[in-house]
């Protein structure tokens, strides 16, 4: 279709007021992947003419069954870069910029944010939808909020004072596990498959100072003293194994230490056991003296990926992955001492040491074991994404985006995918919510502070911005960096410390908070001439 005739028949279908606001807005879009994608294409067919689309990551193969704008050439090519190029097909008046970035990067900050006439996020994760809305909060631009599970989904609008924010409720947090049920008493397959993606994978590869978030100790842990200090110990034993790692020893080492002795351990603590069905030591040697059939492969058909394997070949596949991991993680450490590996779902070595343990322990505790697509989907949380609810939700979004350009944001509904029941709409709408006045987010007051980051230093911030800006005591505040303390009265190391060496950047956000309770976000933005400027925050305050 020509541009004069698409533009045309969406004079007929916007008509002219509207269409001219969408001609002339400027929209920024982020993310572009499943929802991205489709949203993209119908930003240019709908009329968006200035349209900025920003995205870190790579096309894999993986994402070409949903998100259209990409092509097999395209793999490993950047998804902001491609879906531009791809859009463009479909209407090359539009223009398209596009940054293959990360949205929390620092030259995308709040006087960024303020040249949008409209925010879309097309987004996979909390931390960046968190960072876009408090960044829309500050530049005070409308954001399209948008999000699929499967065959759920909803799309809404969020602006400040006039709708709740993103952090107005609380969001759910993932499901934690019991350290003893990890550690000690497994009974379903997702217990073996997190303590091999969480426990021992980031013992052996990972950080292993670190507490993973899947695993907390809850009170009815914190009882059993005795049993956490023998988990202590295992620990610290396999940390001294991992002296030997990248040697043809290593792997049985490890073996024996986690599938052997630590079980026979657990063996002795007779009460654990009363009630439960005991686990059973594996022996390393047994199992690799295994018979095997006489075509020299296991009699099991089927594609690797789904079926379940066998003991022995979970042993081939746990020595042979040890081996790929390690090698691969002292390659790192050559350059970088402090180099780890982190489990990803995507990644085959990290995936086939996860199948391969968490199978083996499953054997040994009698639970159920499970396919590599299997653990795959359980290890990475994955609930499959849905290309006609992607279609779904981003048609909804643009047509919220239509909303927003014709005012009354007040009354813009939100819209949630349903799953179909008999009786209920697939569609459902819901009016939009007043900001929570507990919200920590977008009921702080904050103000924008102007630094110049050649040369401020974090004092200069304290006493410019906070001291006689805010007319807070220096003595009685904490500035915090995300959930990381930067300052207190206790940790006054870093105040002459330039704030760059901090890792605070421009587009940061710091809350300051007083003992007596009040917070302020600090909005942080790039100058060049002057140290801080406090004007902004006067003229706030
Ligand atoms: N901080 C960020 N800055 C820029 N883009 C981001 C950021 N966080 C996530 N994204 C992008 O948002 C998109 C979300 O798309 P989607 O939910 O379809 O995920 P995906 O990674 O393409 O697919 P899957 O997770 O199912 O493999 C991804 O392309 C991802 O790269
Ligand atoms: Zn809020």
């Amino acid at each position: 279709m020509s541009s004069t005739a698409r533009d045309s028949y969406n004079v007929r279908i916007l008509g002219q007021p509207l269409f001219d606001k969408v001609a002339n807005s400027c929209v920024l879009m982020v993310g572009a992947g499943g929802i991205g994608c489709e949203l993209l294409k119908n930003l240019v067919l709908s009329g968006f003419k200035n349209i900025e689309v920003i995205d870190l990551d790579t096309i894999d193969i993986s994402n070409l069954n949903r998100q259209f704008l990409f092509q097999k050439q395209h793999v490993k090519k950047s998804k902001a870069h491609v879906a531009k190029e791809s859009a463009l097909k479909f209407n090359p008046n539009a223009q398209i910029i596009s940054h293959q970035a990360n949205i929390k990067d620092s030259e995308f900050d709040v006087s960024w944010f303020s040249r949008f006439t409209v925010v879309f996020n097309a987004l996979d994760n909390l931390e960046a939808r968190r960072h876009v809305n408090q960044m829309c909060l500050a530049a005070n631009v409308p954001l399209v909020e948008s999000g699929t599970t499967g065959y759920l989904g909803q799309a809404y609008v969020i602006k400040k004072d006039v709708t709740e924010c993103f952090d107005c409720e609380p969001k759910p947090t993932p499901t934690t596990f019991p350290v003893c049920t990890i550690r000690s008493t497994p009974s379903a397959p997702i217990h073996c498959i997190v303590w091999a993606k969480s426990y021992l994978f980031s013992q052996l590869f990972g950080n292993s100072e670190e507490e993973e978030e899947d695993l907390q100790l809850k009170d009815s842990d914190k009882e059993n003293a005795q049993e956490l200090e023998a988990l202590a110990r295992e620990t610290q034993e396999l940390k001294q194994i991992k002296d030997v790692m990248g040697t043809d020893a290593y792997a049985k080492k490890v073996f024996d230490k986690v599938f052997t002795s630590d079980i026979e351990r657990l063996l002795t603590m007779k009460d654990m056991w009363q009630s439960r069905e005991k686990p059973v030591a594996l022996s390393f040697d047994t199992i690799e003296n295994e018979q095997i059939s006489s075509n020299g492969s296991t009699t099991q058909n089927g594609l690797k990926d789904q079926r379940v394997w066998s003991v022995k070949e979970c042993l081939d596949m746990f020595k042979d992955s040890v081996e790929r991991l390690s090698k691969r993680l002292m390659e790192l450490k050559e350059k970088n001492n402090d180099s780890i590996l982190s489990f990803d779902k995507d990644d085959d070595d990290a995936l086939d040491f996860v199948t391969a343990t968490a199978n083996l322990r499953a054997h040994i505790f009698h639970i159920p074991e499970k396919s590599r697509f299997e653990v795959k989907s359980m290890a990475g949380n994955i609930i499959p994404a849905i290309a006609t609810t992607n279609a779904i939700i981003a048609g909804i979004a643009v047509m919220k985006g239509f909303a927003v350009l014709r005012g009354q944001i007040d009354t813009i509904k939100r819209t949630y995918l349903t799953t179909v029941g008999r009786q209920r709409p697939i569609l459902m709408l819901e009016d939009p919510a007043k900001p929570n006045s507990e919200c920590k987010v977008c009921q702080t007051v904050s103000a924008i502070v102007n630094v110049d980051f050649k040369r401020a230093k974090l004092n200069d911030l304290l006493e410019t911005a906070i001291v006689k800006g805010a007319e807070l005591d220096a003595e009685e505040v904490t500035i915090m960096d995300g959930s990381k303390i930067v300052y207190d009265v206790d940790l006054d190391d870093n105040l002459q410390t330039l704030l760059t060496d901090l890792g605070i950047q421009a587009g940061k956000i710091l809350r300051v908070a007083s003992d007596d309770g009040d917070e302020i976000d600090l909005v942080l933005q790039g100058l060049q001439k002057k140290k801080i400027n406090i004007t902004q925050l006067k003229d706030i305050m």
